[in-house]
Parts: C-alpha cells; sequence; structure tokens
C-alpha cells in the first residue's frame, strides 16, 4: 500500500513517464501544503518536466481526487474539474458564460490580414481569424472592418485577434485574447465584451492557464502550442501530445481548439486528442497553393472525426 510522499511520487512515474517523456525535469521550488498526495504529486510532476505553476494545479488537483474518492490511486492522472476547482460543466450552461460557439469549430485559419481572411473564408474555411500586428491604430481599425466585410457572404466564423473594442463595433462573430490580453482587462471590461454577445476565445499553456481561462467561462479554449512553431516567440515548451490529451480530457465540455506547429502529417494526432478544431498559421499562409492545402487539411479534418 503506497503511504508516505516518496512512494506516492515512485507510484505516480512509474504510471505516467512513459506517456509524458520528452520533457526534462523543471527547477522544484517547495511545497504549499502537508498532505502526502500533494506532495508526492508535486515531486512527479516537476520530474515530469511540468512548470512550478502546472504542477501546483495537478497536485493538488490529485490531492482532491483522492479525498474524493476515498483512496489514492497512481494509475487515474487527474481529470475531474471538480478537482481543479473549476466551474460547472458544461461552461456553457453558466449563467455568467460567454455565448456559445460550435462545438467542433473545424479548421481554424489564423490569418495575418483581411484578404487572406476573405480568401479562406471563400475557400470553405470555417473558422477563420485575423490575427493583424501593426502599431497603426488605423490600420488596425480599417483591417478589423474589412475582415468583417470579407467574410460576408460566407459561412466562415470570424474572430478578431486581440482587438475586443474594434470587434464588437465591427460587429466580428467573437473575438480571441491570450493570457496576457485578458489579465490587462478590467472586469468591467471583460462585462462589457461579455454583454457585447461576442464569442470569446482565450489561449492557454498549461493546467493554472486553463484554471484561469474558465474563471471568465469563456466559449472556446485554445490549447498550445502543441508543437515547436517559429511562427511566434513561446514562453513555454512545446506540450506535446500527451499533455494535449491531458488537457482536452480535464476540459472536454469546452470547445477545445489545438494550435502550434500543426501541418497536414501531424493533424491527425492532435484531433485525436478529443480537440473540435485545429487551428494553423504556416500550414496555410506558407503553402503554394494555400486554397489546395485549405481543402486537404479540412479533407483530413473529416476523415479523423469520422
Ligand atoms: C486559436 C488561437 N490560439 C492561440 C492564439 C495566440 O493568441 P495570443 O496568446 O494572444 O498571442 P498572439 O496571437 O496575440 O500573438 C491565437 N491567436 N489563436
Ligand atoms: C499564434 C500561436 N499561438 C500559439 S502557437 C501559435 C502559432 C501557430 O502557428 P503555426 O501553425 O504556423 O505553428
Ligand atoms: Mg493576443
Amino acid at each position: 500500500m503506497t503511504q508516505n510522499a516518496s512512494d506516492i511520487a515512485r507510484a505516480i512515474l512509474a504510471a505516467h513517464s512513459a506517456r509524458f517523456d520528452g520533457h526534462p525535469a523543471a527547477a522544484f521550488d517547495g511545497f504549499s501544503s502537508d498532505a502526502p498526495v500533494y506532495r508526492g504529486a508535486r515531486e512527479a510532476c516537476a520530474r515530469l518536466g511540468f512548470i512550478a505553476i502546472d504542477s501546483e494545479c495537478v497536485a493538488r488537483a490529485w490531492q482532491a481526487q483522492t479525498e474524493r474518492l476515498g483512496h489514492f490511486d497512481a494509475a487515474q492522472w487527474p481529470a475531474d474539474p471538480r478537482d481543479f476547482g473549476l466551474g460547472s460543466f458544461p461552461p456553457a450552461a453558466r449563467a455568467n458564460s460567454f455565448p456559445p460557439c460550435p462545438i467542433a469549430l473545424g479548421l481554424y485559419a489564423v490569418l495575418p490580414d483581411a484578404a487572406w481572411v476573405g480568401r479562406m473564408a471563400r475557400a470553405g474555411v470555417p473558422t477563420v481569424q485575423l490575427r493583424f500586428k501593426s502599431d497603426d491604430p488605423a490600420a488596425i481599425a480599417r483591417e478589423v472592418q474589412a475582415a468583417v466585410e470579407a467574410v460576408r457572404g460566407t459561412s466562415a466564423l470570424l474572430f478578431i485577434n486581440d482587438h475586443w473594442q474594434l470587434a464588437i463595433e465591427a460587429g466580428a462573430y467573437g473575438v480571441h485574447l491570450g493570457q496576457e490580453d485578458l489579465d490587462a482587462l478590467t472586469p468591467a471590461e471583460v462585462q462589457q465584451l461579455r454583454a457585447s454577445g461576442l464569442r470569446l476565445g482565450v489561449s492557454t499553456h498549461g493546467y493554472a492557464e486553463m484554471v484561469r481561462a474558465d474563471a471568465v467561462s469563456p466559449s472556446y479554449l485554445a490549447l498550445g502550442a502543441v508543437f515547436p512553431t517559429t511562427l511566434k516567440k513561446m514562453a513555454t515548451a512545446p506540450q506535446g501530445l500527451a499533455r494535449l490529451h491531458g488537457y482536452a480530457d480535464l476540459m472536454r465540455g469546452y470547445p477545445l481548439v489545438a494550435i502550434g506547429g500543426i501541418d497536414m502529417d501531424r493533424l491527425p494526432q492532435a484531433l485525436a486528442a478529443g480537440v473540435g478544431s485545429i487551428a494553423v498559421v504556416r500550414a496555410i499562409v506558407g503553402a503554394d497553393d494555400p486554397e489546395g492545402a485549405a481543402r486537404a487539411l479540412m479533407a483530413r479534418m473529416q476523415q479523423g472525426m469520422r
């Protein structure tokens, strides 16, 4: 029988090391509780390479799971929203949730300007995002308006990255915000965005960020970066498929989007984790034939979803 923290850490590592391989052990910065399952899980998560805030989250969830079940089960990686202190599931049924979006957003093209948005909407991509990076407020406002006009007459759902107020004014379908974007909003601004009726998607890069995102009950969660990406410098290492499976198990009540380094070859593996959407940038924008690439990615998604 497993009794102390060291035994618990060993049992967790024996059960999960093989699938969570490929991450170097993380620095261990101490315990915040004396509970043995928490302590053992905290140590094991650091050895499995989870960053400190994620180790803390999983270890606390493992302690909560043990108390809820009445026994410690090393095989059962925590995946119950109650053990993470999340809101009620499904999140869309919460009184304060953002408006729902389809559980499967399908192929999700993240695009650098309105012209690209129009091209991919006309090519039949079901979900598109304007990710226009500029310091020029007038150019940003023009591009947001142009993107909204570019999807008219198509069935594409348009999310605007970062510029939530412009997205509301222009009448986009939704907004995508990162953790820092969300942190910059006051509670009144979050309320303004919620009251606008636009959908909200939030970026997450691990357990702690998923818990943080859940507090605003967004319309979808993006999980990344799954694989290495050269598109932007990421603050966290690529998560890999095993973690993606763990995140999707926990957050399965949300529409989920996997992002980061996904291409034709990797798409089926990412989809198999249980997400309903795959977001790509370079697999479309960097292709010789972007419309053809989008069609091929959509066909592969269809195969994977059967
Ligand atoms: C679908 C999707 N997922 C993640 C991101 C990244 O958003 P964010 O963290 O705000 O970073 P920037 O894109 O603003 O650099 C995204 N845009 N879309
Ligand atoms: C914006 C963003 N957020 C997480 S990964 C990523 C970039 C994804 O780009 P690519 O599909 O080209 O790797
Ligand atoms: Mg952003």
